[in-house]
């Protein structure tokens, strides 16, 4: 059987397993001479490799680019699709999973989780203190949401769980949000201004890049708590570290970073007031199943020639 050429590098084994013996799967290699990108037919782009039109220039057999994920930052789209390259994706099946994580930051960083973790871990812990680690109370306060698109309809249903009044920022106002969870849209000064927690949920694009940076942090309250779940070139990392090191905000608890991840000694790791994660907000079982299907339905169309069942153009 003659397999069909395909770039995906450090696909996982279950992926492998779906894809079967029809492919041929070539390491990922963008140099100039890459004999990989000469034959690919595909792409999967896992785990966000960049993917960008000089590289695709040297790739003429290419038929389809097959995003694992939702975001697309990493591919230039245009390009692609100037090319007649379809790119697809897989919105909409990670958005509750993200919308959990969302909330596990803010509850573990407003309620001392990860360094309640480390002292129960310690032999310091010796008796129950009832003075210790007092955190901010989640159920009730305010949360602005960056970003109402499908992730922030489910942080904002899940913060409606928790009693939280919910406003909102976003390029659109949303009647769905507004209506569903009772959401208040707010000019983005105004949002950082009034919030007890903000949860960046937003892709990143031109407009969204730096969005969170010094005169941003200078808005919000001292006890402000703010999670990224979105890209780490959202927020500005050298504005973080001096809105969390001099008290101009509490806490945060950021699952993206820029870069990603941060090298070692990078000041913001030596932050007791920062839990970071490793870009998990899509990482469930069921999540990273669904998307796995969505990547393998993606492939196959754009080699068969048909439309995307999940293309970004529909997103
Ligand atoms: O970051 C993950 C995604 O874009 O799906």
């Amino acid at each position: 059987m003659t397999q069909i050429p395909i770039m995906g590098d450090g696909l996982p084994q279950p992926l492998l397993e779906m894809l079967g013996a029809e492919f041929e799967v070539l390491a990922w290699d963008d140099a100039p001479d890459s004999p990989a990108l000469a034959r690919a037919e595909a792409i999967i782009a896992y785990g966000h490799p960049q993917v960008d039109g000089p590289m695709l220039d040297r790739a003429p057999q290419l038929k389809v680019i097959s995003n694992h994920g939702v975001g697309v930052d990493h591919i230039d789209v245009a390009a692609a699709l100037q090319r007649g390259i379809p790119v697809g994706n897989t919105p909409g099946c990670l958005d509750a999973a993200t919308a959990d994580m969302t909330m596990a930051l803010m509850l573990a960083t407003a309620r001392n989780v990860v360094v309640g973790d480390q002292y129960a871990h310690s032999p310091e812990f010796l008796h129950y203190d009832p003075a210790i680690l007092i955190g901010q109370e989640v159920t009730g306060s305010k949360l602005g949401i960056v970003g109402m698109g499908r992730i922030g309809k489910q942080v904002a249903k899940r913060a409606a769980g928790f009693d939280m009044q919910i406003i909102y920022h976003n390029r659109h106002r949303d009647s769905s949000a507004e209506s569903d969870y009772k959401a208040e849209y707010r000019s983005l000064d105004d949002l950082l201004a009034e919030s007890d927690f903000v949860a960046l949920n937003c892709p990143l694009t031109p407009e969204t890049t730096g969005l969170i940076s010094g005169p941003q942090f200078a808005m919000m309250k001292s006890s402000a708590i703010l999670i990224n779940m979105a890209r780490g070139p959202v927020v500005d990392p050298a504005a973080l570290y001096t809105a969390l090191s001099t008290g101009q905000i509490a806490a945060a608890g950021i699952d993206v970073t820029d870069p990603e991840p941060l090298p070692r000694g990078h000041e913001l790791l030596a932050l007791e007031n920062l839990i970071i994660t490793p870009h998990l907000g899509s990482a469930s079982n069921r999540t990273r199943e669904r998307m796995l299907r969505m990547t393998v339905e993606n492939l196959h169309a754009g080699l068969q020639g048909k439309p995307l069942p999940y293309s970004v153009e529909q997103n």
